[in-house]
C-alpha cells in the first residue's frame, strides 16, 4: 500500500490571554505570559492512497484542527505531518477572499495553485457549473449565503482535481440536493483511488460514505480503525455522556480541560 499522510506526534498549542497586555507582554518579555491550551496532543496515523477517513468526536475535539494541519493552513506546534500530493480544503468559510468576486475568487486559488491562464479558461466554466449560483458569481463573495459560499468552495476544490481532499462540514450548510450532488462527486473521487478526509456531523452520512474512522476525544486519539468497528463504540460513548448527571458531565469536562491545558498526561 502507497502512504497518503503520515502524521506524527502531531501537537497544537495555543495561548490563551485575558486580554491584549497579556499577549503583547508575552510577545516582548521572556517570561511567558498566559495560559497554555492544547486542541491536538500527540496525534499520529497513517492514511494509505484511497483511504476514506471520518473524523469523529464532540464539539471541541480538534477535528477542525486537524483538518487545516492536513490542508496547511496552519502548521502543528510540534511533530511531523508528511503528506504525499496536493491537498485541498472544503470547508464553510474557508479559503474564499470575501471581497472579491466569485469569478475572481475562482481565478485566484487557480493561480496560487499553479494553473496556467489557458488551464484556468478551461477549468472555470466546469467549477461555476458545479457551483451552480447563477448570477451571484460577478457579485462579491461577501454578499453569499454560508450555503452559497460552500457550494462556490466545494465546486473550486473538487474541479482542481487534488489527490487528498478535506471536507470539514462543508455539506451540512447546502441544500440536500447540493448535497447529493457533492457525495456523487466525493465517489468519483473514491473510485479514483484519491486520499478524503470527512467531518459531518450526520452519522448516517459518515456511516454510509467513510471506510475509516479517527475518534479524538479532546484533543487525542481515542481510537483509529474501521469504521464498523470505532463507530458504535463512539454511539455507545454519546449514550453514556448523555446518560450522566450534571456532577459526573462537570467532572469529565474538567478532566479533560486540565489534559489540554497541559496539567495532567493520562
Ligand atoms: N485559534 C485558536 N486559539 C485558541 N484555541 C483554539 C483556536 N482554534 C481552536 N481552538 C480550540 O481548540 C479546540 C479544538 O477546536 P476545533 O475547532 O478543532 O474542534 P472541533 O472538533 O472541530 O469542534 P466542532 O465540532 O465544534 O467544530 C477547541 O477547544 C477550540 O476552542
Amino acid at each position: 500500500m502507497e502512504h497518503s499522510v503520515i502524521l506524527n506526534n502531531i501537537t497544537k498549542k495555543y495561548k490563551m490571554y485575558e486580554g491584549n497586555k497579556e499577549k503583547l507582554l508575552d510577545i516582548l518579555l521572556p517570561k511567558s505570559y498566559g495560559e497554555d491550551f492544547y486542541a491536538l496532543q500527540n496525534v499520529s496515523f497513517t492514511a494509505e492512497k484511497g483511504d476514506v477517513v471520518g473524523f469523529i468526536g464532540v464539539n471541541g475535539s480538534g477535528k477542525s484542527t486537524l483538518s487545516n494541519i492536513l490542508a496547511g493552513i496552519i502548521p502543528p506546534t510540534t511533530g511531523e505531518v508528511t503528506i504525499n500530493g496536493k491537498t485541498a480544503l472544503i470547508a464553510v468559510n474557508s479559503g474564499l477572499n470575501n471581497q472579491l468576486t466569485g469569478r475572481e475568487n475562482i481565478e485566484l486559488k487557480c493561480l496560487m495553485l499553479g494553473f496556467s491562464k489557458a488551464q484556468i479558461k478551461e477549468l472555470e466554466p466546469e467549477i461555476i457549473d458545479f457551483a451552480d449560483i447563477g448570477k451571484f458569481i460577478d457579485q462579491p463573495v461577501k454578499s453569499y449565503s454560508s450555503g452559497m459560499k460552500s457550494r462556490l468552495g466545494f465546486a473550486i476544490s473538487v474541479n482542481i482535481d487534488p489527490d487528498i481532499l478535506v471536507i470539514d462540514e462543508a455539506l451540512s450548510v447546502g441544500d440536500q440536493t447540493f448535497a447529493d450532488k457533492c457525495l456523487d462527486k466525493m465517489n468519483e473521487f473514491k473510485a479514483k483511488g484519491k486520499t478524503i478526509f470527512f467531518i459531518s456531523h450526520s452519522i448516517g452520512q459518515m456511516n454510509r460514505f467513510c471506510e475509516k474512522a479517527l475518534w479524538l476525544e479532546y484533543g487525542e486519539v481515542r481510537e483509529f480503525g474501521p469504521i464498523k468497528e470505532v463507530m458504535p463504540k463512539y454511539q455507545a460513548f454519546l449514550k453514556e455522556y448523555k446518560a450522566m448527571s450534571a456532577s459526573e458531565k462537570r467532572a469529565f469536562k474538567e478532566k479533560a480541560m486540565k489534559k489540554q491545558a497541559g496539567l495532567v498526561t493520562n
